[in-house]
Formats: structure tokens, C-alpha cells, sequence
């Protein structure tokens, strides 16, 4: 199993809501309330370490509310390398409706210390080594720059490190330049990225293979219930998700994120990944949280993930 460093440089304190259906201006009355630890390269650090690595989680994170978060990391097995800045960890709340519909209202996060970034450069460039990987996932606090988080990725890749990216808005721009090695964009921030809706298999594949052929190794592009697509080096390949009953769609990238790498990690055949990634993805959007490949029909899930050549359209047993 490998080592991997995870940066979240804006967490959260993920506040899931549920409810039959959310009515805009009235008093609402939820089934279920619950706040976890949370932020994208958090929960990417959660299923890594449940399929065996040895997790640093390493970022941003309000000294004032880090309760639940030491919690979770002692939980899950995870070594804490945070920097603490004054403050509370914002709040994000997820609404999720019997129908499936998920709402996502995302705070902007702390405002950082310039002597708090500067403490996090110093602790990533010591300790990145040694690790196979390092992924660096979710938005920038307010007065964290795109460029800084462009100077964080390119100080890794210069110890020859993969770094794989996840992120949106001017932050994946500014990151694409400095070249990660893999990006995760949903299709919507890749949209974001080209300038154009990406609403066609089509179009969402010649969006890769440009990244591509710009030096991005891996482009893992995914469309909710409708595809994901794997475009590395020029070749690609697509999965169709297995049917499921929605409950909360939060934590879904992240999850296939971490599919992804560990099938990578694994040295296991691209296709082998993908149907794993794409289906342990499934498997989060049943519950509140992320996937979890010890679920008993997960083996069912898998089965039912289907992986093709987009441009062939042959079938990959
Ligand atoms: N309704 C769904 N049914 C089955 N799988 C889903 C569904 N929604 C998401 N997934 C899985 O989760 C992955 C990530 O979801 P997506 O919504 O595209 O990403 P993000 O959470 O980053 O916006 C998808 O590629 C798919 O594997
Ligand atoms: O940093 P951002 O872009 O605001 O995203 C943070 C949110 O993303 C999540 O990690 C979920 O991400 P995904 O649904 O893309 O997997 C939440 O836990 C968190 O509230």
C-alpha cells in the first residue's frame, strides 16, 4: 500500500439536511441533521486510508472548532498535519430531498494569514517526500490566490511527485498551468475551464484529449449518473454507472477521486480502475458520506458498471 498526502486548503464542517421537499422561505422541518469533517481532500483521505494506505491529511483548518476534525482523523487512521489559523472552519450545508435533488450552500471559509501559508508551504515541502502521491482537492479560502495554489503544485512536481488536482473556477486554471499530473473535474467545471457547455460524450472527450496534449497525464471527467471518462495520454475510455436510489450526492467526486488513485497506486490495469472507481462513486451517492467497498452488494455494483472506448464503442469485459 502507498503513501499519500492530502491538501485541503479550505475544509468544512459538512452539515446534511434531510428532508421530503424543500420549500424556499417557509419553516421547514428536517428528517435527519448531521455534521461531519469534511472538505474535499478530507473525504479523499477517508477512503484511501479505509483501502489500506497510510493517509497525511495537511492544509488550512480553523483552530477554533478542530473538535470533530481530530476526531474523524484519529477515526479514520489519519496523521494530522494541518496548520491551525484563528478562526471557526466554515460551514457547508447539503439539503438533500426524497427526490434526490442535493442542494449545496458552500461558505467562503476563513481568511488566511499570509504567516499561515507561508508556515503550510514550508510543512508541505518537508513533508511530500516519500509519498507516491499527494492530491490537493476543493476550493481556495477568500485571500488564498489561484497563483498560490499554482507555486504549491509546482514546488511538488519539481521532487518529481504526482499531484492529482480537484478543483474549479480560476483555481483549475491557474492549476492546469503549473501541470498536475491528474485532474478530476465534474463536467460542469470543465465546462468552466473550456468556455462552453460540455453537454455530449463528444464533446466532454475532446475536451480531455486537448488537456491531454497540453501535459495533463490523467483527465478523469465525470457527469453525475450519466458517464465518467478516463482520457491518459490520448487514450480514453468511459464507464457507465450502475443504476442507484439517490439519497446524497455529496462526497461522489471525491470518492471516484480516490477509486481512481488507488486502482493507480495498485499498479491494476485502467480498466480494473475505472469499473472500481466508478462504482465504489455509486456506492457513496446511497448514503450520507463516501463509498464504502466493504458494502455487501458492492460486488453486484461492480458487475453492473460498464467500461467501453468512447471512440470505438467496444465493450470492455
Ligand atoms: N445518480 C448517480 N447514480 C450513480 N452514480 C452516481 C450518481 N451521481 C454520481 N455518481 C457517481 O459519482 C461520480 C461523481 O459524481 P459527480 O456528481 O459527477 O461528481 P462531483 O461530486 O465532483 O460533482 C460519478 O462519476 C458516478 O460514478
Ligand atoms: O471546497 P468546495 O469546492 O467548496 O467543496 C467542499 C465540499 O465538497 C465536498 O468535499 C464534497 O465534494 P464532492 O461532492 O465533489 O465529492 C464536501 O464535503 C464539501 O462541503
Amino acid at each position: 500500500m502507498a503513501r499519500v498526502l492530502t491538501l485541503t486548503l479550505n475544509p468544512a464542517l459538512d452539515l446534511a439536511l434531510r428532508l421530503g421537499e424543500f420549500r424556499l422561505g417557509e419553516v421547514n422541518r428536517t428528517e435527519s441533521t448531521r455534521l461531519d469533517a469534511a472538505g474535499k481532500g478530507i473525504n479523499v483521505a477517508r477512503v484511501l486510508a479505509g483501502l489500506g494506505h497510510e493517509v497525511t491529511v495537511s492544509g488550512l483548518l480553523g483552530a477554533d472548532n478542530e473538535t470533530a476534525f481530530v476526531k474523524a482523523f484519529a477515526d479514520c487512521g489519519l496523521r494530522d498535519a494541518f496548520i491551525r489559523v484563528p478562526g471557526d472552519t466554515r460551514i457547508n450545508a447539503k439539503l438533500s430531498e426524497a427526490s434526490g435533488r442535493v442542494t449545496d450552500l458552500n461558505g467562503p471559509g476563513l481568511r488566511i494569514p499570509g504567516h499561515a501559508l507561508e508556515a503550510l508551504t514550508a510543512r508541505v515541502g518537508t513533508l511530500v517526500t516519500g509519498h507516491e502521491a499527494v492530491v490537493i482537492s476543493g476550493s481556495l479560502p477568500p485571500n488564498v490566490t489561484p497563483a498560490q495554489l499554482a507555486g504549491l503544485i509546482t514546488l511538488i512536481r519539481e521532487r518529481g511527485i504526482p499531484v492529482w488536482l480537484d478543483t474549479s473556477g480560476p483555481a483549475l486554471t491557474s492549476g492546469l498551468a503549473a501541470r498536475p499530473s491528474a485532474i478530476k473535474p465534474n463536467e460542469t467545471e470543465l465546462a468552466g475551464w473550456a468556455g462552453r457547455p460540455l453537454e455530449t460524450s463528444q464533446a466532454r472527450l475532446e475536451a480531455a484529449l486537448k488537456l491531454n496534449s497540453e501535459g495533463i497525464e490523467d483527465v478523469l471527467v465525470s457527469a453525475g449518473s450519466d458517464s465518467v471518462l478516463w482520457a491518459q495520454r490520448g487514450s480514453a475510455l468511459e464507464a457507465t454507472p450502475p443504476r442507484v436510489t439517490v439519497l446524497s450526492t455529496v462526497g461522489a467526486g471525491d470518492t471516484l477521486l480516490a477509486g481512481a488513485l488507488h486502482g493507480v497506486l495498485s499498479g491494476w490495469p485502467r480498466v480494473r480502475t475505472l469499473r472500481f472507481a466508478t462504482a465504489l462513486a455509486a456506492e457513496s451517492v446511497r448514503h450520507v458520506g463516501v463509498g464504502d467497498p466493504k458494502a455487501e452488494d458492492f460486488e453486484s455494483l461492480h458487475t453492473q458498471t460498464l467500461v467501453r472506448n468512447p471512440s470505438t464503442g467496444e465493450m470492455h469485459g
